[in-house]
C-alpha cells in the first residue's frame, strides 16, 4: 500500500483525466443497469398488454441509455488511456531522473539490465493494469452490489437459487487469485535474468565468437529462456482458470434459474420478462465477480511491478551532491589524510588502509601496483565517485564534501580504464569535454593526446566514431578520451591506466604533451615503469597500504618492489630488442 501512495504522486497532471474517466464509467454502469428493466417492462406490460406504443417508447428509451452507455464507455477509454500513458510517462522520467542522481555506489547495488527491466516492462505493466484494471475496478463493485439489490428486488426466491451458486465462484476465483498473486514476483524476477544473460551475451558478441563459446552462451540462453517459459506457463496457466470457472458456475446457475423460474412462470407467481431481467441481473453478477477476479490478478502483477519500480525511486543516492558547495577548486593539490576505503560498508576488508598522501598542485605521480593493490578505488575518492570510508580526501586544499560534486568532477578530470566513446563524430565526442570547444582548441587538446597522428586517416574531426567509437582502435580509443578530457581544463587529471593500448613510444610523446600542461596535476596508474619513471613522485601500493613513495631514483636505490617491477620490465624491453 505504501508503494501505491508512493507511486499515486507522479499521476500529477492526469487526476483530471482520472476523475472524469471515473465519473464516465459511473453513468456507464448506471446505464447498463437501467436497460434490463426497461426489457422486463416491455415483455411484462407493453407485449403482456398488446400495448405497442409502449413497446416504442421503452425501445426509445432503451436505445438512448445504450447509446449513452456507448458513448461513455468511448470517452472513458480515451480520458483512461490519456492517465495511464502519462503516468507511465512520469514514472520512466522520474525514475531515469533519479537514477542521474545515483552514485556509483548506489549503480552497484543493481544490475544494469534490471534497472532496464525497470524502466521498460515494469511500467508497461503498470500502465496495463491501469488501463485494463480500472474500468472493471471502479464497475464491478457497482454492478455487483447493484445487481444483487435488484435481482432481488425482482424476485426473492429465484435469488435463492442463485446465492447457492455464489459462495462456490466467489472461493474458486479467491484461491486462484491467491495462487497467482505470489507468481508474478518470480516472473519479474526471471526476466530480469533473461535480460541479464541477453545484455551480457549482446555486449560481449565478439568476445564469445573470438574464443568460439557459441555453444555455451547458447545453452545457458536457453536455461533461462526455458525458466521464463516454465514461470510464466505456471502463472498464466493459474491466472486463465478463471474463465472456465467462471463459465461452469454461469452454465449451472443458468439451468437452475430456468428451472426453478420455468416453474414459476409457469404457475403465474412471475412473468416471461421477469425471468429475463432476473437472468442479465446474474450475468451482470456473475461477470462483475469475474472481472474483480481477473482485476486482482492484474494488479497482484502491477503491485509486483510498482514495488520494484519504488526500489529504484526510493533508493537513498549513496552520496550528498552537496549543490550549495564550493564551485572553483582553488588548485590542483591533493591529499589523502589516513583514508580506509570498502566499496560495502558490511565488506570485513578494506580496499585501502590507512593512505596518506600529498599531491602538490601541477606536479606528476605516478602509481604503481600489482592487480587489485587498490589503484583504481584510490583515484575514484578524488572527484567523489566513492567516498573514503574512514579520513579525508582533500583537493585545492578543501575536504572533497565540501565542493558542489558537479563543480569538483568538472575540476577533476578522469580517463577511466574502461573507456566509452559514442555514436557521433570525433568532434561531437570530443566536446563532451567542453561543449563550448573551438576547433582550434580541440585540435590542440588532439596535438597533445597524440590524436593527431592518426585524426586525418580517420577522416578528421568530421569522421563517424560509430555505435560506442567502433571504428576506431583500442589505443585510438584511449587518445581520443585523453583529448576529451583535456579539453575540460581540469586543474586535477587522473590516467587510469588510460595508455595501455597504445605503444611505448607514443606512451612517452602522450606524456610529453601533458608536460606542457603545466598548471594541471597528473596521477598517472601504470603498469609499466617507463609510463611512470619521470613522475615528481611514484607510489607503490601494496594490497591497500602505501607500500612506498619516492622519486624513480629514490625507489630504485631501496625499494625491492620497484626494483623488482623495473628490472624485470627493462630485461623484458632488452630481450625484446635483443630478438629484434
Ligand atoms: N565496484 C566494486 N565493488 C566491490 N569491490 C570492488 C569493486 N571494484 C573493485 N573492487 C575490489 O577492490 C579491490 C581493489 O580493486 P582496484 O580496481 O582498485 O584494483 P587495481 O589496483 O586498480 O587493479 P587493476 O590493476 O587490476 O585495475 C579488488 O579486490 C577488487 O576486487
Amino acid at each position: 500500500m505504501d508503494d501505491l501512495r508512493y507511486v499515486s504522486r507522479y499521476l500529477r497532471g492526469y487526476r483530471l483525466h482520472l476523475l472524469v474517466a471515473a465519473l464516465l464509467i459511473f453513468v456507464e454502469t448506471i446505464a447498463e443497469l437501467v436497460i434490463p428493466f426497461l426489457m422486463a417492462r416491455i415483455v411484462d406490460v407493453g407485449i403482456t398488454s398488446g400495448d405497442l406504443s409502449l413497446v416504442l417508447a421503452t425501445g426509445r428509451q432503451m436505445v438512448a441509455v445504450a447509446v449513452l452507455a456507448g458513448v461513455c464507455g468511448f470517452a472513458y477509454s480515451r480520458f483512461s488511456a490519456a492517465a495511464a500513458m502519462g503516468f507511465g510517462a512520469n514514472l520512466r522520467e522520474a525514475e531515469y531522473a533519479h537514477l542521474q542522481d545515483y552514485s556509483f555506489s548506489n549503480l552497484d547495488e543493481f544490475d544494469s539490465s534490471s534497472l532496464v527491466t525497470r524502466l521498460t516492462t515494469d511500467i508497461t505493466v503498470i500502465q496495463n493494469a491501469f488501463v485494463m484494471g480500472i474500468r472493471p475496478l471502479l464497475r464491478s463493485p457497482v454492478m455487483l452490489v447493484a445487481g444483487l439489490v435488484l435481482a432481488c428486488t425482482m424476485s426473492a426466491r429465484l435469488a435463492l437459487v442463485f446465492f447457492a451458486v455464489l459462495p462456490f465462484l466467489a472461493v474458486a476465483l479467491a484461491l486462484i487469485v491467491r495462487h497467482v498473486a505470489p507468481l508474478y514476483a518470480v516472473l519479474q524476477g526471471v526476466m530480469d535474468r533473461l535480460n541479464e544473460t541477453l545484455q551480457e551475451d549482446l555486449v560481449a558478441i565478439r568476445a564469445i565468437k573470438a574464443y568460439v563459446r557459441e555453444g555455451h552462451v547458447a545453452d545457458r540462453f536457453e536455461q533461462v529462456n526455458a525458466a521464463l517459459a516454465d514461470t510464466a506457463t505456471h502463472t498464466f496457466g493459474g491466472a486463465v482458470l478463471n474463465m472456465p470457472v467462471f463459465q461452469t458456475a454461469m452454465a449451472i446457475a443458468n439451468v437452475g434459474l430456468l428451472w426453478f423460474g420455468g416453474q414459476m412462470v409457469a404457475s403465474g407467481e412471475i412473468g416471461v420478462g421477469t425471468l429475463t431481467g432476473f437472468m442479465s441481473y446474474v450475468l451482470l453478477i456473475m461477470n462483475s465477480l469475474n472481472m474483480i477476479s481477473s482485476v486482482f490478478l492484474l494488479l497482484a502483477r502491477a503491485i509486483t511491478s510498482v514495488g520494484r519500480v519504488c526500489e529504484v525511486l526510493c533508493e537513498e543516492p549513496g552520496m550528498d551532491p552537496n549543490p550549495s558547495g564550493a564551485k572553483e577548486l582553488a588548485d590542483g593539490s591533493v591529499e589523502f589524510r589516513d583514508v580506509s576505503f570498502k566499496y560495502n560498508p558490511a565488506a570485513e576488508r578494506n580496499v585501502l588502509e590507512h593512505v596518506t598522501l600529498r599531491f602538490a598542485p601541477g606536479s606528476t605521480v605516478g602509481i604503481l601496483g600489482g592487480t587489485g593493490s587498490g589503484k583504481s578505488s584510490l583515484v575514484q575518492l578524488v572527484p567523489r565517485l566513492y567516498d573514503a570510508t574512514e579520513g579525508t580526501v582533500m583537493v585545492g586544499g578543501r575536504d572533497v564534501r565540501d565542493y558542489d560534486v558537479h563543480a569538483l568532477r568538472a575540476g577533476v578530470g578522469m580517463v577511466l580504464q574502461k573507456n566509452v566513446l559514442f555514436s557521433g563524430t570525433v568532434r561531437d565526442n570530443l566536446r563532451w569535454g567542453n561543449p563550448d570547444a573551438t576547433d582550434e582548441e580541440i585540435l590542440r587538446a588532439c596535438r597533445l593526446a597524440c590524436v593527431d597522428e592518426f585524426l586525418d586517416r580517420i577522416g578528421g574531426l568530421d569522421a563517424d566514431l560509430g555505435h560506442g567509437g567502433g571504428n576506431v582502435s583500442g589505443g585510438q580509443k584511449q587518445r581520443l578520451c585523453i583529448a576529451r578530457t583535456l579539453l575540460s581544463h581540469p586543474k586535477v587529471m587522473v590516467f587510469d591506466d588510460s595508455t595501455s593500448a597504445v605503444d611505448t613510444a607514443t606512451d612517452a610523446r602522450i606524456r610529453a604533451g601533458l608536460a606542457q600542461v603545466r598548471d594541471m596535476t597528473k596521477v598517472i596508474i601504470a603498469q609499466r615503469v617507463s609510463s611512470v619513471r619521470d613522475s615528481d613522485q611514484i607510489v607503490i601500493l601494496d594490497d591497500g597500504h602505501v607500500h612506498a613513495t619516492g622519486t624513480h631514483e629514490e625507489l630504485l636505490a631501496s625499494d625491492p618492489i620497484y626494483q623488482e617491477l623495473y628490472y624485470s620490465q627493462t630485461a623484458t624491453q632488452e630481450d625484446t630488442h635483443g630478438a629484434e
